[in-house]
This record gives C-alpha cells, structure tokens and sequence, in this order.
C-alpha cells in the first residue's frame, strides 16, 4: 500500500523562537524549533529542568505568541486558545465546593454560561472512563490526589478535543499511583486515539507511554536534540520494559540527560 506522506500534522512548530523580557535583560528560551507531531501521535517531551517544555506547551495551546516561527494546529497557525485542545496541569485545581461532574462541566458553564444535558451526561460517562463512576456527586475535598487528577482528565476531554496537552500531569502522584494512571491513560489513549503531546521529567513514563520521544536541549536557545521512536508494541505493560531495545532506549536517555549531553 502506498503512504501518503502528504499529511498535515495535528501540530507543526516551524522554526519557532520564544523570547522573554525578564530584569536581567532578554532570555531567549526557544530557537530553531522544528517539530511535527502527527494526528493520533503520542509524543512525550523530556529535557533538562528549565529548558523551555511548558513554553513549547504554551504556545501550541495559544497562550503564549511566538517571538518568531510559527506553530501550526492542522495546517492553522495558532494565535488564540482553539476548541480543538484540551489541557491538563500537573495540579488540576478542582473547585472545592462543586460535586466532581460540576467541575468536569465548569468549562462549559464558564465559557458558555450554561451546561446542556448532553454534555452533563458526557461527564458522567468520562467520570466513568477515569474510573470514578458513581462519584460524580462527591466533591474534590475527600478524594486522593490521583482521582483528583483524573477528574481533571475528564474536564479536559469534555468538549473532544483533538489534541490533548500534558503538562507534567502525574508529578503530584506517589510513584505506584502515577504508574497507574499512565496505565489509564494509555487505555483512554488506545480508545479514544487523541493526540497526545505529555510532558514529564520520567524516562521511564515517557518511554511506557509514548510513539515517539523528544529530548529538548539545554536552554538557553533550546531546540529538538534527539527525536527518537519508542519500539515496543501496544498496549505496554511493565513486561514491555523487560524487552532489550526498550532498555536501551531507557538507558540513552539516561545517559544524554543525566550527563547533560544534549546540546
Ligand atoms: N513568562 C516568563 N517570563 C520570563 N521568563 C520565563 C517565562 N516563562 C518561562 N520563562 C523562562 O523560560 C525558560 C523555560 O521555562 P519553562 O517553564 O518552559 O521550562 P520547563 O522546561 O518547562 O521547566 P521545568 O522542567 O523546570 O518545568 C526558563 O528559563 C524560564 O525561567
């Protein structure tokens, strides 16, 4: 069969620069960021502490404008938060007060005042997909850290975006807990087949996770240092970590980050 190699990318950065002003002068974190990101595609980002990840996250999210380049959401460039992106942060700030499909449908009510049935029944059926079901009228107050980060995965897959952006999503979580909820998510991944785009700090969890691994370089210019295809089949398991390419990869990762190789 032939490949279309002619696809447009759920995100392209295109030379993408990102500058900021700060008091000790101008700080240029990003340059040179070529980066496409196919539909469907689970790519983690890893790199050194400060280099610029959440930045590039920012700015495919709509909340930040590129100094220079641009960066692309199906062929559109982006200049404002679009519909098509859903957002989860390593904290998911839940309202205290409101039950756990309040908060799922908080967005809603937010941007358009009201909330439908559908969209109420949409909640009910993702508190179900993240394992909460039959908690929907709880509030965040007496849940673990964990089920309050898998509400907010719920929140954001309420309106079906196409892209899901990560943000260290998993960090809060104590080690046994996150490595279950990167189970779920790979499970709400293969069912629901959205793109992916899961910054984290974990060699491993990103290796579980991803298609395809993208090691930034050191800051300050940071840019694309290694582009790299996780090679073991889906779904992963922990038995897939036994496998030798993935304990290779594991370990060149280790290597290129902890002896701050990538430049
Ligand atoms: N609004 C801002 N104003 C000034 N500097 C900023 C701003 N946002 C980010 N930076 C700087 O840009 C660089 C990249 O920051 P960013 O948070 O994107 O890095 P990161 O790789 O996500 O960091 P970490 O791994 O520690 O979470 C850092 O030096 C940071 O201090």
């Amino acid at each position: 069969m032939a490949v279309n190699t002619n696809v447009t990318p759920a995100i392209q950065f295109t030379d993408v620069e990102m500058t900021f002003d700060t008091r000790a002068g101008e700080l240029i974190a990003l340059q040179h960021v070529n980066l496409a990101i196919n539909d469907h595609e689970f790519i983690a980002v890893l790199g050194p502490s400060g280099c610029g990840k959440s930045t590039l996250m920012r700015i495919v999210a709509g909340l930040l404008k590129p100094s220079a380049g641009t960066v692309s959401v199906h062929g559109e460039n982006v200049v404002e938060p679009r519909d098509d992106i859903g957002i989860v942060f390593q904290k998911p700030t839940l309202l205290p007060w409101a039950t756990l499909e309040d908060n799922v449908v908080f967005p809603m009510k937010h941007k358009f005042g009201r909330v439908t049935q559908e969209q109420r029944e949409r909640a009910h059926e993702l508190l179900k997909l993240v394992g909460l079901a039959s908690l929907e009228n709880r509030r965040p107050g007496r849940l673990s850290g964990g089920m309050q980060q898998r509400v907010g995965i719920a929140r954001a897959l309420l309106h079906n975006p196409d892209i899901l952006l990560m943000d260290e999503p998993f960090s809060a979580l104590d080690a046994l807990t996150r490595e279950e909820m990167g189970y779920e998510l790979q499970n709400i991944w293969q069912e629901h087949r959205k793109t992916v785009m899961f910054i984290t700090h974990s060699i491993v969890e990103a290796v579980l996770l991803a298609d395809r691994i993208i090691v930034m370089s050191h800051g300050p210019g940071a840019h694309v240092a290694e582009d790299l295809r996780v090679p073991a089949p889906r779904p992963r398991t922990g038995d897939s970590m036994r496998l030798s390419e993935m304990q290779d990869l594991v370990s060149h990762l280790r290597d290129i980050l902890m002896t701050k190789k990538v430049a």
